[in-house]
């Protein structure tokens, strides 16, 4: 029983005795007469046990048998050690931690179970390593209070409608994500590493904030993070150590390679790890020795100006994103050409002459809607991929970002530019990749970037055949539909379903909850309108910062039906590409 339950955890603390010596068996915890127990309807939804002098290992066990529990607070008691397996209480709404002595690193999956959790307090302790990225997943989550620990690294990008922030007083490091740059500057003070808005110190080339310590820092974690890693780091320590001098005498007969070699963050030990950064060699100086190559760099579209490593790396860099496919920089070269660069992750299993030639392919690219990138950088355990920064960014910014003025910019005949945008850019993709079961692939409002007079650019296009094959699953939005879902199948009809998400999402204004992978926040865009259209209650749906003359709406309907005609869940009944895109050309404004 849940008694048993609560009789169980006061036995796992120390000093419950006298701080809990209201609860006894015998007696309902909602009887009101145990301490800190919180019920509603003779349920117990909540523990309150602040300032009561706890210790002691908390048994989660014992509090995974309560399941209405939503909240549940240990402020200002004296728990030592690695934070307890909260997340195995998957509904909890609150988890109030804030002055303990917890301390250690998190696991970076560790919320990754907990998609109800509304708030999460940590300050006052002792937590270190990275803040854990599987926190940006947390679609609920409004309160995030991790000030007063030692986290380090940079700050994730936090996507979510978060309300309250305060990372102040940690070690945090690099740029502040443009998306938190509304949070004041004290959620960020005590940071010496932090630069970017809202703090003062702007991000230039010596703070932490240039690509190239923002590509290390990662790499150091990435080396930092198990203790496996760092029996076999000292295993080979030999062999890297003549490496090591290999390196060093090469270095000083001055071909310009540069590597780091950082500290790990261990507690005792203190091996000196290797961390591989792009070889900077090759900048500015060695455009005759490298034709177009420039160093480890490969333009493959040269109508911006061509650049180097060196110029990259040396680039102000910041944090856009960290997506499935791998995480995004925006990067500020010298010359004033600011570019966004791709790390993409998981894609080691392609051989630098097939992604030499499909790169080569993409730079060929000359269409109006579709982003054509610059260059990329290839090496076996790194790839990055290099296109132009696009000042407006997203169609998800815009649709759904601070609803600030380009928000308002989006008329009607925008919205309907951007769709026929869209449709003409996979028109084109069609042909180019017409063979590819999935011409584009990765289709949604993020991949769509907008140029300063709305004109749509789709990015992030063909890159099922590069990337290997788990990744896709998890990463493509193609492999969300319902074709993949239910009968583990994509084809070219797929991309014709996440345009009639696309459609459906910029018609309605509305988040697709499709774009989550488990479904949860947004609106079901799709069920939505075949419901509606079922009803005859369509109109409804239209976004109601639309305007709301006849005439209007009534061309927003013909397109809101294409859109559905667009997201069948059959293959079969579903519109094919070529169809799609001749019926929107058909709306009018
Ligand atoms: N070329 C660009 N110019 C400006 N902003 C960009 C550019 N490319 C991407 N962005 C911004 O960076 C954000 C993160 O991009 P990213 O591709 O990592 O996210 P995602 O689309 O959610 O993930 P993925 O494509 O890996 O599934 C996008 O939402 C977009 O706002």
């Amino acid at each position: 029983t849940e008694t048993d339950s609560l009789l169980h955890l006061k036995k796992s603390l120390t000093n419950s005795d006298r701080s809990l010596s209201s609860w006894i068996p015998n007696i309902s915890p909602c009887s009101g007469t145990w301490l800190g127990v919180v019920c509603f309807d003779n349920t117990i939804t909540g523990l309150h046990l602040s300032d009561l002098g706890l210790s002691g290992s908390i048994d989660v066990d014992a509090l995974v048998e309560i399941r209405s529990l939503r909240t549940l607070s240990f402020i200002n008691n004296s728990f030592s050690g690695p934070i307890p397996n909260f997340n195995k209480l998957g509904s909890i709404k609150s988890l109030l931690l804030t002055q303990n002595r917890f301390s250690g690193t998190i696991p970076t999956d560790f919320f990754s179970t907990l998609n109800s959790l509304k708030k999460l307090w940590l300050s006052g302790n002792n937590f270190s390593g990275e803040i854990p990225q599987s926190l940006t997943q947390l679609k609920l989550l409004k309160e995030l209070h991790l000030e007063y620990n030692s986290f380090s690294g940079q700050i994730p990008n936090f996507n979510q409608d978060l309300k309250s922030l305060d990372l102040s007083n940690n070690k945090l490091q690099g740029a502040i994500p443009v998306s938190l740059a509304r949070f004041g500057p004290n959620s960020f003070a005590g940071n010496e590493g932090l630069c970017g808005k809202p703090l003062e110190k702007t991000c230039g080339d010596d703070d932490g904030s240039s690509l190239f310590s923002l590509l290390s820092n990662v790499n150091e974690e990435k080396y930092d993070t198990s203790w496996a890693t760092k029996v076999i780091v000292i295993l080979v320590i030999a062999v890297v150590a003549a490496m090591i001098f290999l390196f060093v005498k090469r270095s000083r007969r001055g071909d310009g390679e540069l590597r780091v070699v950082s500290r790990s963050r261990s507690n005792s030990t203190e091996e000196v790890l290797m961390v591989q950064v792009p070889s900077m060699r090759g900048g500015v100086g060695d455009k005759k020795k490298e034709g177009n190559k420039r160093g480890d760099i490969v333009m493959v579209n040269e109508e911006r100006g061509v650049f180097g490593l060196q110029d990259l790396m040396k680039a102000s860099a910041e944090v856009l994103g960290n997506g499935g496919l791998g995480s995004m920089y925006k990067a500020m070269m010298g010359t004033g050409l600011c570019v966004v660069v791709k790390r993409m992750r998981e894609m080691n299993k392609i051989g630098k002459d097939v992604f030499d030639a499909e790169m080569r392919q993409f730079g060929r690219i000359r269409h109006r809607n579709i982003i054509t990138p610059l260059a990329y950088h290839y090496r076996r355990e790194e790839k990055l991929f290099i296109t132009e920064y696009m000042p407006k960014g997203s169609l998800l910014y815009v649709l759904h970002g601070d609803r600030g003025t380009s928000h308002s910019e989006l008329t009607w005949p925008t919205r309907l530019n951007i769709v026929k945008g869209i449709a003409r850019g996979l028109k084109f993709l069609y042909s180019e990749f017409s063979t590819y079961d999935l011409p584009h692939g990765n289709l949604k409002s993020s991949n769509v970037l907008l140029t300063d007079d709305y004109e749509p650019l789709l990015s992030d296009y063909a890159f099922q055949p590069l990337i290997n094959p788990k990744v896709s699953v998890q990463a493509l939005f193609a492999f969300k539909s319902p074709d993949f879902v239910q009968n583990q199948k994509v084809s070219q009809k797929t991309d014709v379903y996440c345009l009639g998400v696309i459609i459906l999402e910029i018609i309605t204004g509305k988040f697709p909850s499709q774009y989550h992978s488990n479904g949860k926040g947004g609106t079901d865009v799709v069920q939505w309108a075949f419901t509606a259209i079922s009803e005859g209650t369509e109109a409804e749906l239209i976004d109601s910062e639309l305007p709301n003359d006849a005439n209007s709406r009534k061309n927003m309907l013909h397109l809101l039906h294409i859109g559905a005609c667009c997201a069948e869940s059959n293959p079969e009944q579903r519109l094919n590409m070529k169809e799609a895109v001749r019926r929107i050309e058909e709306v009018q404004v």
